[in-house]
């Protein structure tokens, strides 16, 4: 360290210090590190990505600027290491987005600088695919006597001074020789020896990324919005210069939401001058999975062909990704396009966000910083002070509980009750609004949707065939999918699960064997495959570990059996009973690429597929007018899960895609098979009745406490050793408890106790969940916890703040 110092005094001497949030997030210095500014980064701003020093070795490691300040409020100035070099790329992240960074670093306990590196994508920090160009321009201050130029020469000059003027200051060298309709670039190699020309290095992220391809076709018809749509539309552009506030639009499937979200931001755009900035107005879309989404996609690339739309998503390659994100920072582009991660487009001047389907659990990040885009998106707009729009036929508890004005309270054996949530959620309310599109587009009608009993069925078709097991596909769902075939009409059938068989099993009870994972505390799974000479494999849907299929059971050698349901089974029941219709699987088996979906989805909308199997993949968001028949193959897949949510995820699930039938003129028709028809997640979703189910639903969370009403926080500590994971989970539970007595007692700690799936891919997992009225004391409990040093962010232990995955 000294050495450095003397070796390079002058260029090391500090004239300012910088707190440096680094990357790989340090928790014993969450908010990030001191370090000297040297002279020649003079000009360093906050959110410029540096390389400073760390540890001993003095490793080169990444970080961003959160603040300067003149002098250091450390003691020893002198042991302060100096910042060694600002990002070659130029990266930087706009002042804004160091607010919403340091929230969620604050709000999900996670160091600042890991919050940063989530921000921008990969390909930017590596600068993926960019190329330094070197331009030329004339020379602000000629040097040296005019000189005779040839006409060549001149003529460049002239070019030169043309395009200067026209507010192009900058041309590749090769393209100025051409335009002066010079042969070579010897010319303007002349003029710079003499001064007159100089020179700049331009970086450039080249990729071939062609968003035409990806508009929309048909509908250039203008729509004529029915009245609900209107009122919709008038309500967000009363509230556009009204500051923050949060829209809830609940519309039913099929209900025109997209074209309200479109119209919303054509009155964005064209209120340029709004609020006085240099910017032009920009806006921010999200939607769950891009790769399932394209329409939605497509129609605003088609809509908004004039203004510059960026996409963000993860079927970009990283070059294409890299140079989305450039534009969007130079502000060449101001609509944005993206799936979670979008919400962190550097633009400057946003007007709205909007968050299509809302509910959906992708939003949620599955690694630190285990943020909800949603939420992320309604600080940003909070912080921007512009409205948010959440868009979705199924809303989240958590968004309708908070636009409803709920009564909901938690009630006395819930514990949870204070004051201050009342009061809390009272201020809230006033920025939250409800709008409602309670009926489809105009044409269309909501699907009829029936409950058939599985029970039912196996008793009725023992007294048909005298056999007794069931059958993936009902004679009811059988017989409409003889009829939508013979109508050509087409057909989506659902199945919540991947492969051919979720048990591998010994036939005798006796014995009892199941083949479970060796890694996890799972079953595993059948997948046929008949490129394999073994026909199949069976893999742990986990860990990704495979094993061939056994023949016998290994404990008492009869032959093994498989049972249980999975999409390609489905498939294979369709191939036997229908022949002659065209069938297509569709999930994460099938789709390895966002083109495969692409392919399937231009061929399904082509006609060219009778009947689209899948898992949920195929519920989100799609319109094809010519479905007329969904088939839910079994309800029950979410309902028994050990998860607070199960009813939710059930009930969304079922009214997604049964909103797929029925998106044209004719009518659709809608089959759920279940051995649970009473129960009201199936029952209500078969009626389209969020309100009752929403009300119901959140009545009982409110008995004990649960999310959205109270608010949770999950720590999982993990080890491939089962002691040290409990031990280590005891010693934080027992000292958790203390911090949580000590702060008066607000939340419910419970555990440690062993996860749902105790063990994924070798490493024992238990867990400590935390519930309280509000996040207040939440964050109260975890900051004393982190600030003891127990939390570190490692890969032992993970910091969950409003869960959404509990398995
Ligand atoms: N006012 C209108 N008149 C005629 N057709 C309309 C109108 N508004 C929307 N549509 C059409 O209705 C269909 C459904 O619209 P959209 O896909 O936006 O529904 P949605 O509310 O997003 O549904 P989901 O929640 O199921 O995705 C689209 O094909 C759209 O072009
Ligand atoms: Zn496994």
């Amino acid at each position: 360290m000294a050495q450095l110092f003397e070796t390079e005094p002058a260029a090391t001497k500090a004239v300012a210090y910088a707190q440096v949030a680094l990357e790989q997030g340090i928790d014993t210095a969450p908010t990030g590190l001191t370090y000297a500014v040297p002279a020649a980064l003079a000009d360093l701003k906050p959110g410029e990505r540096v390389r400073v020093p760390l540890g001993r070795g003095n490793k080169p490691t990444n970080g961003f600027v959160v603040e300067l300040h003149d002098t250091s409020a450390l003691p020893s100035v002198k042991n302060i290491k100096p910042i060694i070099e600002r990002d070659r790329h130029g990266v930087s992240l706009t002042p804004e987005l160091i607010s919403l960074a340091k929230w969620i670093a604050s709000y999900y306990c996670c160091p600042l600088g890991m919050v940063f590196a989530t921000m921008l994508p990969a390909a930017v920090k590596k600068g993926t695919g960019s190329v330094t160009r070197t331009m030329v321009g004339l020379a602000a201050a000629p040097e040296g006597r005019p000189t005779k130029l040839s006409k060549l020469q001149q003529a460049i000059l002239d070019t030169a001074t043309t395009r200067a003027a026209a507010d192009h200051p900058w041309t590749e060298i090769k393209e100025l020789a051409d335009l002066a309709g010079a042969r070579s670039v010897s010319p303007v190699k002349q003029l710079l020896d003499k001064g007159l020309l100089t020179t700049h290095r331009e970086e450039e992220v080249r990729s071939d990324l062609d968003l035409r391809a990806q508009r929309a076709v048909g509908e250039l018809d203008p729509l004529v919005l029915n009245a609900a749509q209107q009122t919709a539309l008038d309500h967000l552009i009363n509230h556009l210069d009204e500051g923050f506030g949060v829209h809830l639009l609940h519309g039913v499937t099929g209900s025109g939401k997209t074209e309200v979200y479109l119209r919303a931001i054509e009155r964005v755009m064209a209120n340029a001058h709004a609020n006085g900035s240099d910017h032009p107005p920009s806006a921010i879309v999200l939607v769950p999975e891009i790769a399932l989404t394209p329409q939605t996609v497509g129609r605003f690339l088609e809509r908004f062909e004039q203004t510059n739309v960026a996409v963000l998503h993860s079927g970009l390659t990283a070059a294409q990704r890299h140079a989305q994100w450039r534009r969007i920072r130079r502000g060449e582009a101001n609509i944005v396009i993206g799936a979670r991660s979008a919400i962190f487009a550097p633009l400057s001047n946003l007007r709205l966000i909007i968050v299509d389907e809302e509910h959906e659990s992708s939003y949620k990040q599955d690694q630190a910083p285990r943020y909800h885009g949603r939420d992320v998106a309604i600080k940003r707009a909070h912080l921007a002070g512009i409205p948010v729009v959440l868009g979705s036929a199924t809303p989240s508890l958590e968004m309708y509980y908070k636009v409803s004005g709920s009564e909901f309270r938690v009630s006395s054996s819930g514990e949870a009750t204070s004051h201050d949530t009342t009061q809390n959620s009272k201020l809230e309310t006033r920025n939250y609004h409800l709008i409602r599109l309670p009926d489809r587009a105009p044409g269309m009608k909501m699907p009829q949707v029936e409950i058939i009993d599985l029970s039912d069925e196996r008793r009725k078709r023992y007294e048909i065939t005298g056999k007794a097991g069931v059958h993936l596909l009902s004679l009811a769902l059988e017989r409409a999918l003889t009829q939508t075939l013979k109508d050509s009409g087409q057909t989506m059938l659902l199945l919540n699960r991947r492969g051919f068989a979720n048990y591998i099993a010994c036939p005798d009870q006796r014995c009892g064997w199941l083949m479970r994972c060796h890694y996890c505390d799972v079953t595993m799974v059948y997948h046929k495959d008949e490129r394999l000479p073994t026909g199949g494999v069976v893999r742990c849907h986990h860990c990704e570990a495979e094993q061939t299929l056994p023949s016998t059971c290994p404990d008492c050698k009869k032959n093994i059996t498989t049972f249980g349901l999975g999409t390609q089974r489905v498939e294979e029941e369709l191939a036997r009973k229908f022949p002659d219709a065209r069938v297509t699987r569709m999930d994460a088996d099938s789709m390895r690429h966002g083109r495969d979906y692409q392919q399937c989805l231009d061929a399904f909308r082509a006609g060219e597929i009778d009947i689209l199997v899948g898992t949920q993949m195929i519920a989100k968001g799609l319109d094809f007018p010519n479905v007329r028949l969904v088939g839910v193959i079994n309800a029950d897949t979410a309902l028994n899960l050990p998860d607070f949510r199960a009813a939710e995820r059930t009930f969304q699930l079922i009214a997604q895609v049964a909103g797929r039938a029925g998106r044209s003129d004719k009518p659709g028709r809608v089959l759920v098979q279940t051995f649970s028809p009473h129960d009201p997640s199936i029952q209500l979703a078969a009626k389209h009745d969020f309100e009752s189910f929403a009300e119901r639903e959140l009545q009982q969370r409110a008995a004990v406490g649960l999310p959205p009403i109270g608010r949770m926080a999950r720590i999982v500590v993990r080890d491939k050793d089962h002691y040290a994971c409990a031990e280590r989970a005891q010693t934080l539970a027992t000292q958790m408890q203390q911090f949580n007595a000590d702060a008066g007692g607000q939340v419910r700690l419970r555990g440690p106790m062993p996860c749902p799936i105790a063990r994924i891919a070798d490493y024992h997992r238990q867990q400590i969940e935390m519930l309280a009225a509000s996040a207040g004391p939440l964050q109260t409990l975890l900051t004393a916890t982190r600030n003891s040093g127990l939390l570190r962010a490692d890969q032992h232990v993970a910091v969950d703040v409003d869960p959404v995955a509990l398995l």
